[in-house]
């Protein structure tokens, strides 16, 4: 199979910020923002957006955008002495035309490879080496494949630690109609109750008020079923044992100024992430985190298994 990759089509967005579009034969897209190495929109063959970004993002530095797909490192929320989710979503990424090699079994040609090194302002606020290799794949069949690679360039013998999360905003139909499948029993810090630990109860995750939890060593494999949309997200990682669930309700949307009020109705964060256990790296040393996303018509749709509605169809 030709391994040909296709040309990077590169074009400005937002306020002039340059961000590259990734397309397939089959008609899916992905746009990623150099400002942030954030990926912004993620269409399927019929050209319907997949992921949230606000009506009222601030695309303009140093504020991060609000939606799509942010980088969060060194740091996880405020689980640090960093700004909120640390600089990455804040930072310029550049394009690197050659990054080392590296496995892998997709045969897709269409793929961005970025890195983020730290500049002499970052050195202050986080004094580490670190080359981060962010490679993004639009797989043939509209697949999201985000790869990153974080590699410890330190000359001084000097380790860092890190926490991490890809905090996907995927758009929902209403989030009163969506289930979470994948977190059901797990323990989870909850950040609306100071990050104190509890264990899921009851059988699927539902959405009735604000939630900001940190599901700690998930499964590989967590599904957003979207009952009205008849859509299912699909989220694969590896290298990230946490799951971040997220939606602000309606209270915090308002206070939120890149936010519009109603928005929380139409999207639901599912961050895979590394949180618990911050990871650390050597001098030398590379750590990788994965995140595979799809959406797949779901067969199962509201009121199916309600018999009632059954039988007025039939
Ligand atoms: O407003 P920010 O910095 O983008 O963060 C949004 C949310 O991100 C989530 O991942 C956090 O768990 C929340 O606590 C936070 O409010």
């Amino acid at each position: 199979m030709s391994t040909e990759r296709v040309p990077i089509e590169i074009c400005n967005g937002v306020n002039g910020l340059e961000k590259v579009v990734l397309r397939e034969v089959r008609g899916s897209s992905a746009e990623v923002y150099l400002y942030g190495g954030q990926v912004t929109s993620w269409k399927n063959e019929h050209g319907e957006e997949l992921l949230f970004i606000s009506s009222k993002a601030i695309c303009k530095p140093p504020k991060a955008i609000r939606g799509g797909i942010p980088i969060c490192f060194p740091q996880f929320g405020s689980h640090g002495s960093l700004e909120q989710h640390g600089f990455a979503r804040n930072r310029f990424w550049t394009i690197e035309a050659e990054p080392p090699p590296f496995p892998t079994n997709s045969s897709s040609k269409a793929f961005v490879d970025l890195i983020l090194k730290p500049s002499e302002e970052d050195m202050k606020i986080w004094p580490h080496s670190f080359e981060f290799r962010l490679r993004i794949t639009l797989g043939p069949g509209g697949d999201l494949m985000l790869t990153s690679r974080i590699r410890n360039t330190s000359t001084e013998g000097k380790p860092f630690t890190f926490t991490f999360a890809y905090h996907t905003y995927f758009s929902v139909s209403d989030i009163s109609e969506v289930r979470v499948e994948g977190l059901e029993t797990l323990d989870y810090l909850d950040n609306l109750q100071n990050k104190e630990r509890f264990t899921e109860q009851g059988d699927a995750i539902t959405f009735e008020a604000e939630v900001d939890k940190v599901y700690l060593s998930t499964p590989t494999k967590i599904a957003i079923l979207d009952h009205e949309k008849k859509r299912t997200f699909v989220i694969r990682k590896d290298g990230l044992p946490d799951a971040v669930v997220w939606n602000p309700w309606d209270k915090k949307a308002k206070a939120m100024a890149d936010f519009g009020d109603d928005e929380y109705k139409h999207m639901l964060c599912v961050e895979a992430a590394a949180v618990e256990k911050p990871i650390t790296l050597k001098p030398g040393e590379e750590w990788r985190g994965r995140q595979e996303l799809s959406a797949v018509p779901s067969s199962y749709c509201s009121g199916q298994l309600d018999p009632q509605r059954v039988l007025q169809s039939s």
